[in-house]
C-alpha cells in the first residue's frame, strides 16, 4: 500500500480552504461553546468601537459646532466607558482563543501521534522520521498560531468590517457604494492569488519537513559520519536543503505579503473617493461632522482588510499545514482484522499457505511459500543474505500481511487475532534491537503487564527462575544500571541481552531470535542456548542465524532463498545449499 505523505499529497484532489476547515472543526468540536463565546465577545468589541464614530460626528454636529460644552462633556465620558468595555472584552476575547489554540495544539499533537501508533510499519518504511516530527511539531504550531493569534482578530476584523459597511451604506448610500467600490477589485484579487498562496506556503512546509528530515538522518549516523570523515557530504546535503527551505520560505513570505499592498492601495482610493464626493455633498443634506464621521467609518472598513490581508495569509499557511495534518489522520492501517470461525488447532502453531509478499508490488520477495510449524519444536531459517529471512520472520509476527496466501497462527488466519493478543503470543527479538532511555528493569519490562508493579527483588526472583540471572549479572547496577539516550550508552551484545531478557519474560507461545546473538560472544550464546533449551516444552523457537552452530539443535531447518522457504535437512545439508544456493538477484 502507498503510505507516502509526499506521493499521496500530489496525488490528492486539492481540498477547498472551506472543506478543510470543515473538517478542522469538526475535529475541535468539543470548543464550540468556547468559540460562540468568543465570537459573541469579539462581537460587543468591534460593536463599541464602531459605534464610537458615530458618536463622536454626531457630537461634532450637535454640541461642538453650537458650544454645547455640557453635551460634549456627557459624550465624552460616554466614550470612555465604550472604550473601557472595550478593552476588557479586548483581553478576554485573546485568553478565550489562546486557550482554544492551545487546547486545540494539544488534542492535535494527540490524535496524530495516536494514529502514529496505529500505522503499520509500511508506513514507517516509506516517510522519514524527521518529516513526521515536523508535522507533529511545526504544522500543528502553524494552526496553533492561526486559531490563537489570528482567529481573533480575523473574525473581529470581519465584524468591524461588516458594521462599518452596513454604517456606510445606512449614513449614505451612494457615498457607501461608492466607499466600497474598491472592494470589489480586492476581492477579485484575493479570490485569484489565494490558490497560489496555499500552494506556495504548503511547498515551504514540505521543505520544513525535509530538512527536518535531514537533520534527523545526520544526527541518528553521527558515528558513521565522523568514522569515515564524511561531514562535508552531509554538511552539502544538508546545505541543499536549507537553501530549499529558505527558498520555498523567501517565496512563501512575498506570497503572503503580496496581498498588503493591494489592500492599501484599496483603502486609499477609498479614502480619495470619500473626500472628494463627500465635500461635494456638504450642504445637501450632508454635514462636516457626518463627514468626519464618514472618513471614520471608511477606515474601519478597511484597516481591518489590510489586516485581514496579513491574516488571509496566516490563515493559507494554516490551511496548508492542516492538509498535511490531516493526511496523517486520514490514514488507515492496512492490517485490517477479520473473523476466522474455523476451530483453532493446538499442535499446529504457525502454517503459511501458498503466501506471496512484496513490500512493493511490482517486486515479490516470497513466492507462493508454505510450511508448518509445530508447537514445542524448534526452527531454524537459513539463507544467504538479503535472502528473506527476516521478511518470513515479519509475516509470522504480522509486521506485514501477505499479498496472497494466509498465515495461520493456532489453525486460525492471523489476521483474526487483536494486536495484544498476538503480541502476547509471539515474541521477536529483532536484528537491532530497541531500547529506550530509562534503566535496564524498564527495558526488559517493556511491553510486559504481569512483572509491571513487582519488586526489584520480586522481579529478581522471577529472573532467577526463567534462568536469566547470568545475563543480568553482566550489568553492573543489575536491574537499576542506566540506560541512555537510545541505549547508545551499552554495547550492541548488551542490548541484545535486554532484548532477550524482555521477550523470554513475556512468556510467548513463540519466540523469533532474528540474528539475537550475531554480536554476542561464544560463551554468553552457549548461555544463552541452554536458557532457550529450558524455556517451558511448549514454546516453539524460530532462530534466524549466519553462525549455523547456534542452530545445531534445531528440529527443523528451512532454507529461505529467491523467494522459497524449502526444507533443509540436516545441518550440513543446509550448509551444503548454503555453498552451493543461489543468491537472490
Ligand atoms: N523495508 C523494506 N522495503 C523494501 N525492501 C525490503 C525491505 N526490507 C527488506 N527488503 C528486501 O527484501 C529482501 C529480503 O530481505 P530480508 O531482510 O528478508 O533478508 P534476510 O534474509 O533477512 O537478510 P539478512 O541475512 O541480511 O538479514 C531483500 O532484497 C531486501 O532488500
Amino acid at each position: 500500500m502507498n503510505y507516502n505523505l509526499n506521493k499521496l499529497s500530489e496525488q490528492a484532489e486539492k481540498s477547498s480552504n472551506l472543506a478543510a476547515l470543515k473538517k478542522l472543526l469538526q475535529l475541535i468540536k468539543h470548543e464550540r461553546p468556547t468559540l460562540m463565546l468568543a465570537t459573541v465577545i469579539i462581537l460587543i468589541n468591534s460593536s463599541l468601537n464602531l459605534l464610537g464614530p458615530l458618536i463622536i460626528g454626531r457630537t461634532i454636529d450637535h454640541y461642538v459646532v453650537p458650544k454645547q460644552y455640557q453635551g460634549v462633556l456627557y459624550w465624552t465620558g460616554v466614550l470612555f466607558c465604550m472604550y473601557t468595555v472595550g478593552l476588557a472584552t479586548s483581553y478576554l476575547q485573546t485568553k478565550m482563543m489562546g486557550g482554544v489554540g492551545q487546547r486545540m495544539l494539544f488534542t492535535l499533537r494527540n490524535a496524530i501521534f495516536n494514529k502514529l501508533q496505529l500505522l503499520p510499519v509500511d508506513f514507517f518504511n516509506q516517510n522519514k522520521a524527521g518529516d513526521l516530527i515536523s508535522r507533529v511539531n511545526n504544522d500543528t504550531d502553524k494552526l496553533n498560531q492561526f486559531f490563537s493569534q489570528s482567529l481573533v482578530q480575523f473574525i473581529g476584523s470581519i465584524a468591524t468590517m461588516t458594521g462599518a459597511g452596513i454604517f456606510l451604506l445606512l449614513i449614505h448610500p451612494q457615498l457607501g457604494l461608492a466607499a466600497m467600490g474598491p472592494m470589489v477589485l480586492i476581492a477579485i484579487f484575493t479570490i485569484t492569488v489565494s490558490p497560489w498562496v496555499k500552494r506556495t506556503n504548503a511547498t515551504s512546509l514540505k521543505s520544513t519537513g525535509g530538512m527536518s528530515a535531514e537533520i534527523q538522518e545526520s544526527l541518528n549516523n553521527f558515528k558513521v559520519i565522523i568514522a569515515f570523515n564524511r561531514r562535508d557530504y552531509f554538511r552539502k546535503r544538508f546545505d541543499i536543503a536549507n537553501q530549499d527551505n529558505y527558498k520555498t520560505s523567501v517565496r512563501a513570505g512575498i506570497a503572503n505579503n503580496i496581498f498588503l499592498p493591494v489592500y492599501s492601495l484599496g483603502a486609499s482610493l477609498a479614502q480619495l473617493i470619500v473626500l472628494v464626493y463627500g465635500v461635494y455633498l456638504i450642504g445637501n443634506n450632508f454635514s462636516v461632522g457626518l463627514l468626519i464621521a464618514y472618513l471614520t467609518y471608511v477606515t474601519l472598513f478597511y484597516n481591518p482588510l489590510r489586516q485581514l490581508a496579513a491574516l488571509w495569509a496566516n490563515f493559507q499557511t494554516a490551511m496548508a499545514a492542516w492538509d498535511r495534518i490531516s493526511q496523517i489522520l486520514g490514514l488507515d492501517s492496512n492490517l485490517v482484522n477479520i473473523v476466522d470461525d474455523h476451530a483453532g488447532d493446538d499442535e499446529l502453531l504457525m502454517e503459511f499457505k501458498n503466501v506471496h509478499f512484496g513490500y512493493a508490488a511490482e517486486h515479490e520477495i516470497l513466492h507462493n511459500v508454505s510450511f508448518k510449524m509445530e508447537r514445542g519444536k524448534t526452527y531454524a531459517l537459513v539463507g544467504p543474505t538479503g535472502g528473506g529471512k527476516t521478511t518470513t520472520a515479519s509475516l509470522i509476527a504480522r509486521l506485514y500481511d501477505p499479498n496472497k496466501g494466509e498465515v495461520l497462527l493456532n489453525g486460525k488466519d492471523i489476521r483474526s487475532y487483536d494486536a495484544h493478543e498476538r503480541s502476547k503470543k509471539i515474541g521477536f527479538i529483532l536484528q537491532e534491537p530497541f531500547l529506550f532511555t530509562g534503566s535496564v528493569r524498564e527495558n526488559i519490562l517493556y511491553g510486559n503487564d504481569t512483572y509491571q508493579h513487582y519488586t526489584n527483588e520480586q522481579l529478581q526472583q522471577v529472573i532467577h527462575d526463567a534462568n536469566l540471572s547470568t545475563l543480568l549479572a553482566i550489568f553492573e547496577n543489575g536491574l537499576d544500571t542506566p540506560i541512555t539516550t537510545g541505549g547508545d550508552s551499552i554495547s550492541l551484545g548488551q542490548k541484545q541481552l535486554i532484548a532477550f531478557m524482555r521477550a523470554v519474560l513475556r512468556n510467548p507461545e513463540l519466540l523469533i531470535l532474528d540474528e539475537a546473538t550475531a554480536n554476542i560472544d561464544t560463551i554468553t550464546e552457549k548461555l544463552l542456548g541452554d536458557i532457550l533449551n529450558k524455556l517451558p516444552k511448549t514454546t516453539t523457537r524460530v532462530i534466524i542465524a549466519h553462525r549455523l552452530n547456534t542452530i545445531e539443535n534445531a528440529d527443523e531447518i528451512y532454507f529461505v532463498n529467491s523467494g522459497e522457504v524449502t526444507r533443509a535437512g540436516s545441518l550440513n545439508d543446509a550448509m551444503d545449499m548454503l555453498l552451493k544456493g543461489k543468491r537472490v538477484s
